[in-house]
């Protein structure tokens, strides 16, 4: 496997996040650094993920206070950043592959001019060298019968094509950092692996970082050289092997997943006394 680059693309120290009318924090005092390296963010549901995942990308509703010690994006604090300087750092160098793709995708706008209007804002490039750039992308990420694909909307498109168009578009814009949250769940089981390796070669060929938030503790185990483990808004275990888990959230996670190598007839569901009293101890 290889050595994750530790040169900082993302900083986060201490970031914290309360909705209004909630006493609780939904994200608690999370910290991390991310260089060229592809990150796991796992929990159960409510644990955290995604609300930490929109924090970064600053797209949370109105109702979220974000506050850290430092939210920083390749030099530059996200913290302090205008809503105006953060669509230009979405559009171009932080990227958000959410669960269902048809939701990012342009209702309105045929897939071929999306992929064609990603090529000419970030290659310059004409009508007729933008669509034929953006019927390359889509080759690249194996869409079949590219040429009628372009002319269908996203609403005529399945799940998993839909996040290979969303990959090709960000193979053109080639982002720094890209936040992929729960970007197989809702595929069909043959096609997630082709996605994952999609994002791997997305990711790769630009040394950018990637966060792959999931509930699936053994896939993202699989696909990333680093995980972080979310429990209630905070960051209980930060692994490389799965095997190494000491935390009693992390192995009820492990057991609670579904091992295709060893099949059980019943699994096991989280002891949270335990957990709860080992978050008291830490
Ligand atoms: N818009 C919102 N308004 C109020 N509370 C919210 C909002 N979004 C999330 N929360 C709360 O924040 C906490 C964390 O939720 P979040 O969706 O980030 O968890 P998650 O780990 O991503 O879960 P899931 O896997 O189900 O998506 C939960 O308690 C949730 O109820």
């Amino acid at each position: 496997m290889p050595v994750p680059d530790s040169t900082s693309i993302l900083t986060v120290r201490n970031l914290n996040v309360t909705f209004a009318r909630s006493s609780l924090k939904a994200v608690d005092g999370v910290s991390f650094t991310l260089g060229a390296e592809r990150l796991g963010i796992v929990g159960e549901s409510g644990s955290g993920k995604s609300t930490l995942g929109r924090a970064i990308m600053k797209l949370l509703p109105n109702s979220a206070k974000i506050e850290a010690e430092a939210l920083e994006f390749a030099g530059t604090s996200l913290v302090k950043a205008s809503e105006k300087q953060m669509r230009t750092l979405r559009g171009n160098e932080m990227a958000l592959i959410m669960q269902d793709p048809r939701y990012s995708l342009n209702p309105v706008l045929s897939i071929g001019k999306q992929v064609a209007e990603a090529a000419k804002l970030h290659l310059g490039l004409g009508k007729a060298a933008a669509h034929k750039a953006a019927a390359g992308m889509l080759e690249r990420v194996r869409i079949a019968d590219v040429e009628r694909t372009m002319r269908l909307y996203p609403h005529q498109i399945s799940g998993g094509m839909g996040q290979r168009v969303m990959i090709a578009m960000m193979l053109l814009a080639k982002p720094r950092l890209v936040i992929a949250d729960e970007p197989t769940s809702a595929l069909d089981v043959s096609v997630r692996g082709d996605v994952l390796k999609l994002l791997d070669e997305l990711v790769t060929e630009n040394n950018s970082g990637l966060i792959l938030i999931s509930h699936d503790i053994r896939m993202v185990a699989a696909f990333c050289q680093r995980i972080l483990v979310m429990y209630k808004g905070r960051v209980v275990e930060n692994l490389v092997r799965l095997e190494d888990a000491q935390h009693p959230y992390t192995r009820g996670l492990v057991a609670a997943m579904p091992n295709p190598r060893h099949p059980v007839r019943r699994l096991q569901v989280l002891d949270r006394p335990s957990i709860d009293a080992a978050e008291v101890r830490s």
